[in-house]
């Protein structure tokens, strides 16, 4: 009988025979399943879902391959409590107490918490993946003072230009259209700010139109790095490594790499025009003993950590902001008292505005770009109480931090008025999307910067009414290291000055 367009005959004597099938697969799963059995220590006392225990922490695995991991920790910390297992050796809290313990311990010798095998996988050794606090220090040392508040304030003006060419590229797009989708114009600002701020050279992707695609490799390095992490030992991340080699990708990560680094060499023997974090660096590094090649590595690992994290913050606030008409009106109102448009805001006084810097924080206590805390080894230590024993993984999830109903009165509602009514008993200090401690966010105040120049200067030069079609943005983001977001889509006006 003649088969229907559309469908495919089957052979039977094609196919392989259940019997064969579960002969083969049976033993393969149960080797994956004995490899996938937790080698670390135990952790006695902490709950955590019972099945999942002897079924390798798959939930977790499911959540992390599936995007959904922020919500999922959440979810378990409803269901069990502060301090939760999520896999056999692995543990996560959601408690301040909890936080401080982890990140905020001393950096000494056999005290400290220390950067799990999870960073060795995404990149050589640089600050953002060193496990040696000795390393790290040094590093940390060297750059930090070019990221400092009172540093900042020199890049205002640059980061000004840089907002400018986005609007001038944003009108240019409304003459054709007056519905524009903002994700990838503002990962392009993103990137174009924070490689002028830091080498003194922005990489042109809003002249070109798009970004260049060594900038975007860094989801993907976290999301095969999270796979390798969670399927360790088991067999499956040298195959897909082999296959991603020799079938698929063969050698797009090293390209991207040398893209970047030839980047980094090319400004390091350029002439600068300004005072960049480049040049302040440099200099210092002259009496230090850092080499170069070192050196150069970092501004490559600082550069890439600033591209995803500051364009999640910009959309989901914009996002947030329009969707709460009083907000909008309220932050219009405050942002008109003392600017006219996008060429006279000012650092100084835009990070004194207690609405546009409590509309920030809310989008960040809600939307977190790292929304799954680092993942630390216990040293051997108590986190809130709970003993972890050596070895042990543990993290704080951000996310649940954040949305925890202990500290905070309606979680899931954008409320900015948390941080300007003195009445508000909510948990401040519950509130940490850039970490706490010694491997907190190095560029915690240029991101802020950057954000409330950025905002500012958008909500005053245009009227704006969000037409996507999403109505919850945290559950329609996906999360691999930072989130995968819904689409800005944005009915535009330019703003008449009267
Ligand atoms: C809103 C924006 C940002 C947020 C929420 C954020 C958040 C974070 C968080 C949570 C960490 C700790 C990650 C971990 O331990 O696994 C971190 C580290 C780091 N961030 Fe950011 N970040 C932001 C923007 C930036 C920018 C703009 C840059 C650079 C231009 C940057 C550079 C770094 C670096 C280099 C580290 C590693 C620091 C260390 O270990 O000493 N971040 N950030």
């Amino acid at each position: 009988m003649a088969v229907p367009s559309g469908q495919f005959e089957i052979n039977p004597s094609g196919i392989i025979s259940l019997p064969i099938l579960a002969i083969v697969l049976i033993p393969w799963l149960f080797i994956l399943f004995i490899q996938l059995l937790p080698k670390g220590p135990i952790i006695k006392g902490v709950p955590g879902s019972f099945l999942d225990l002897f079924l390798c922490g798959s939930a977790t695995k499911f959540a992390f391959l599936s995007g959904r991991s922020a919500h999922y920790f959440h979810s378990l910390h409803e269901s069990y409590g502060k301090i939760v297992r999520f896999a056999p050796g692995q543990a996560t809290t959601n408690t301040i107490r909890g936080l401080r313990n982890i990140y905020g311990a001393g950096s000494g010798k056999g005290t400290a918490f220390l950067k799990t095998g999870f960073y060795k996988g995404i990149s050589r050794r640089n600050i953002f993946t060193a496990s040696d606090p000795v390393y790290h220090a040094s590093v940390r040392k060297l750059f930090a003072p070019s990221l400092s508040p009172g540093s900042m304030q020199a890049h205002a003006g640059v980061i000004r230009e840089r907002i400018l060419h986005l609007h001038a590229t944003m009108k240019e797009k409304m003459e054709k259209t007056d519905t524009l989708s903002l994700n990838q114009l503002l990962y392009c600002h993103s990137v174009d700010t924070v490689s002028e701020v830091l080498l003194g050279k922005p990489l042109g992707c809003l002249k070109r139109g798009k970004p260049y695609f060594w900038t975007e490799q860094l989801p993907r390095i976290f999301y095969w790095s999270t796979i390798r992490d969670q399927f360790k030992g088991s067999g499956v991340p040298t195959m897909i490594k082999w296959m991603l080699r020799h079938l698929i990708r063969k050698g797009v990560r090293q390209s991207a790499e040398q893209a970047r680094m030839r980047l980094i060499n090319e400004q390091l023997g350029a002439s600068h025009t300004r005072r960049d974090v480049m040049v302040e660096v440099m200099e210092r590094a002259g009496t230090g003993d850092l080499p170069v090649p070192e050196i150069a590595e970092n501004f490559s690992a600082i550069m890439l950590a600033g591209f995803h994290t500051t364009q999640n913050a910009l959309c989901a606030t914009i996002y947030f902001v329009l969707t709460h008409p009083e907000v909008h009106a309220k932050l219009n109102q405050e942002l008109r008292s003392v600017f006219t448009s996008a060429e006279d805001v000012s650092g100084h006084v835009a990070q004194d505005l207690p609405y546009l810097n409590a509309v920030i924080t809310e989008s960040l206590r809600l939307y977190p770009p790292v929304p799954v805390g680092g993942p630390r080894v216990s040293p051997g230590a108590y986190v809130d109480g709970t003993y972890i024993p050596a070895g042990t993984e543990i993290c704080t999830s951000i996310f649940a931090l954040h949305h925890n109903p202990e500290y905070f009165n309606e979680p899931y509602e954008f409320i900015p008025e948390r941080w300007t009514e003195p009445d508000c008993t909510d948990k401040k200090e519950a509130v940490q999307p850039f970490l706490v401690g010694s491997r907190s966010c190095v560029a915690k105040y240029f991101a802020k910067q950057m954000m409330q120049l950025t905002l500012a200067a958008f909500f005053l030069d245009f009227n704006a009414e969000y037409v996507g079609p999403v109505k919850d943005w945290q559950r329609e983001s996906r999360c691999y290291a930072f989130w995968e977001l819904p689409d800005l889509k944005l009915k535009l006006r330019k703003r008449e000055i009267d």
